[in-house]
């Protein structure tokens, strides 16, 4: 069973979005409403950092027994702040989609300024815990309301801008936060002296003002217009619904599942390093410093990746960005596992930030671009809540793991040995399945299969505008070969066949399938001497055949037609390249500039010597059939040479034979090429029924 409005609750940009991402970061803060958010963010999640760092100081004051309770009373706060995403993130999910998103931030934000308020004055470690516990049951609502809110201030192109602001100032307050500490404890410490009360409750200065900070905070998001797409759909179920419908949503729409899965993923080996660095770092031989270094290199690659990262790839498709730095990010762990020397992993571990920051800043902004209003609440909410599930897991599994493996040793030759820590095997294990993950979300959730990674990530770094989509529908055969070779005669053969078998078959050809492709035309083949030169000869055909592909060829091959051109790029390769002596990569790239990168499914390639083809002609020769026998030479030896480099996509007939047995051979591979394509399940393309022969 499909969701019920998948199509519509995925807002489909395209992976290449049509305007480029605008990474102008001052530009989105202009945007008042998405300003006013930040503003309030930035103060919530200085309060945040500011309460976890004055909970658990206070959860160790409370607890003065022995340093055991201690650890215990800590690591108590952390269980409780995690568990509530267990129990209410689906419930958050759908009061973020359902209810008003501002009012959910603001009585958010009040309810947990009064309970950090109480709980210095009720002074109790039980009271502490409950209250912590609420706290963060209350950030759970709130956090999916603003993540799914950000969306709908920002225009999509600036949407990753927004996010880049709004992770980079959650996670950069933190120092921010400890300085704030750091200060009000100097206070505390002072005001000690005149009030019995702050020598009791040193941590109540910290705890105040961070309740300040939600104030603020709600304040601000109290004066916010939301817009809102389609509440009704959401409101018009029961809640017990909408929960369901979330949940299905996101088990069965590919780009999020993907999305979840290289999260989680990312997510594992993340807290992995987490829960191991300090035994990893000891096996390494480096102390506490060494600890500190390696912490301070994830924080810097992190900020790095959110900042840099999206913008160093502005062109390349969301989906494969977000895959790809997953991979590199287990790819990398696994590198620091293996190598056992603290420069070098500290180095690794700068990348490895990188390629985390920059897989969270794209996963986030694919949700905001990829999923409807209506749903983002609850797609937010579960990315949270599983989040969360996985890193209490793996914090709780990663240190009894990393001791039963224990200490191994390597032996690369006989008298060398390299020990490895239980935690470096461990994270060599954990690097491999963030890998593996990645590798399985990027198959999973591709837009852009059948276009190279590299030559993708090229393009995307030097600037140049994306190949467009591959096409997924339709079918695209091109025939080329010299003048004379017999090309129109085969392509109305074919397209006769085709259409008997019921398919809508679209025949053009190059040059001239457009009016402006006509006016064209007249000046490439004209007779009469106009002095064209190589270059600009070459400049013309690009101009016609991208106004070809953009006018005739694309629309007929997304209505699922099949389209048959009478010659295509090889013949500019063959003609100006070969033919011309003008550099084939130079033509390679005109071409691609010209058609995105739109490239025939089959290309049929009739070869005959020039001279047969030249006893064929019926009228007097145009102006490139008039070139030399060396010429035509070159360009009959132009198409073989791409046909040979390609053969899968290429199928060379011998065009001396007649035209009858010239028909079969092209019937028969056709009939193959579209059989093949009809066991691939290929989207789209028109296979009527009782066609197969
Ligand atoms: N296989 C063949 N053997 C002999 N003559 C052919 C063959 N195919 C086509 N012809 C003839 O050659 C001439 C050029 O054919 P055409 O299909 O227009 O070639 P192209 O489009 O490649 O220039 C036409 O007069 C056509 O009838
Ligand atoms: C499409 C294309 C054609 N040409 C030349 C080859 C042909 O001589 C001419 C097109 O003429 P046309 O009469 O359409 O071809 P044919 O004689 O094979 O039926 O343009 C190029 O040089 N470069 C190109 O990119
Ligand atoms: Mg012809």
């Amino acid at each position: 069973m499909r969701f019920r409005g998948e199509s519509e609750a995925l807002t489909r940009v395209g992976n290449v979005p049509d305007q480029p991402l605008d990474h102008d970061v001052r530009g989105v803060l202009q945007i008042a409403p998405f300003r006013r958010l930040w503003i309030s963010l930035s103060f919530s999640s200085l309060g945040d950092w500011l309460g976890l760092l004055a909970i658990t100081a206070m959860a160790a004051e409370l607890t003065t027994d022995s340093s055991a309770d201690q650890n215990y009373a800590v690591a108590g706060v952390f269980i409780l702040r995690l568990i509530p995403a267990l129990l209410f993130a689906p419930i958050a999910g759908v009061v973020a989609d359902r209810l008003d998103r501002r009012m959910t931030m603001v009585v958010t934000d009040v309810l947990r300024a009064g309970l950090f308020v109480s709980i210095p004055i009720v002074g109790s470690l039980w009271w502490l815990l409950v209250a912590t516990f609420l706290i963060e049951a209350l950030s759970l609502f709130w956090i999916p309301a603003k993540e799914a809110t950000v969306p709908n201030l920002v225009p999509r192109e600036r949407l990753e801008a927004a996010n880049q602001i709004s992770l980079v100032t959650a996670y950069g307050s933190a120092p921010v936060a400890a300085g704030i500490f750091t200060v009000l404890s100097l206070i505390t410490a002072a005001l000690g002296a005149r009030f019995e009360f702050f020598v009791t409750h040193p941590a109540s200065l910290a705890l105040w003002l961070n309740a300040a900070t939600f104030l603020f905070a709600a304040a601000t998001i109290a004066t916010l217009e939301i817009p809102r797409d389609n509440v009704e759909r959401a409101k018009a179920e029961n809640p017990w619904r909408n929960l369901v419908e979330g949940w299905k949503f996101v088990a069965q729409t590919p780009v999020v599942r993907g999305l979840l899965i290289g999260m989680l993923g990312a997510f594992a080996a993340g807290g992995t390093v987490v829960g191991l660095a300090p035994t990893f770092v000891r096996g390494l031989g480096a102390g506490n410093p060494g600890y500190g270094l390696l912490f301070g290199a994830v924080f810097v690659g992190l900020a790095l990746g959110m900042l840099l990262g999206p913008r160093l790839l502005a062109g390349l498709s969301r989906r494969r960005l977000f895959a790809m730095s997953i991979v590199a990010a287990g790819l990398l762990l696994m590198v620091i596992a293996v190598i056992p020397e603290l420069p070098v992993v500290v180095l690794f571990t700068v990348a490895l930030g990188l390629a985390s920051g920059v897989a969270w800043v794209t996963g986030y902004t694919l949700i905001g671009l990829e999923v409807a209003d209506e749903l983002r609440g609850r797609t937010f909410a579960f990315v949270q809540s599983m989040v969360r599930l996985t890193l209490v897991a793996v914090l709780a599994a990663s240190p009894a793991l990393a001791g039963a493996v224990g200490r191994v040793d390597f032996h690369p030759t006989d008298d060398v040995t390299v020990a490895y820590s239980g935690a470096a095997v461990v994270f060599l294990g954990a690097g491999a399945v963030a890998a593996a993950v990645g590798f399985f979300s990027y198959r999973h959730m591709d837009d852009r299969k059948g276009i190279s990674l590299v030559r993708d990530v090229t393009s995307a770094l030097r600037r140049e505008t994306p190949l467009a989509d591959p096409i997924t529908s339709g079918f695209f055969l091109a025939f080329e070969g010299g003048d004379g070779a017999g090309k129109s005669t085969q392509v109305a053969r074919l397209a006769e066949w085709l259409t008997a078998r019921g398919h809508e078959v679209v025949v053009t050809r190059e040059p001239g399938a457009t009016a402006i492709g006509r006016r064209l035309r007249q000046m490439l083949l004209d007779t009469q001497d106009l002095g064209l030169s190589p270059r600009s000869e070459a400049l013309l055909y690009a101009a016609d055949r991208a106004q070809h592909v953009e006018e005739v060829i694309r629309p007929a091959l997304e209505r699922g037609a099949v389209v048959i051109t009478d010659r295509y790029v090889d013949s500019s390769i063959a003609y100006q390249a070969a033919g011309r002596a003008l550099s084939a990569s130079d033509i390679e790239r005109l071409s691609r500039f010209a058609t995105r990168g739109l490239m025939p499914t089959l290309t049929i390639v009739l070869d005959v010597p020039p001279e047969v083809a030249a006893e064929r002609r019926l009228l007097p020769p145009d102006r490139i059939e008039s070139e030399s026998m060396e010429f035509h030479h070159r360009v009959r030896q132009g198409f073989l040479d791409r046909a040979a480099r390609r053969p899968r996509a290429y199928f060379v007939v011998d065009a001396t034979k007649t035209p009858t047995e010239i028909t079969a051979a092209v019937l028969q591979r056709v009939a193959q090429l579209m059989d093949e394509s009809a066991g691939a399940q290929r989207p789209g393309s028109q296979q009527p029924e009782g066609s197969t022969p």
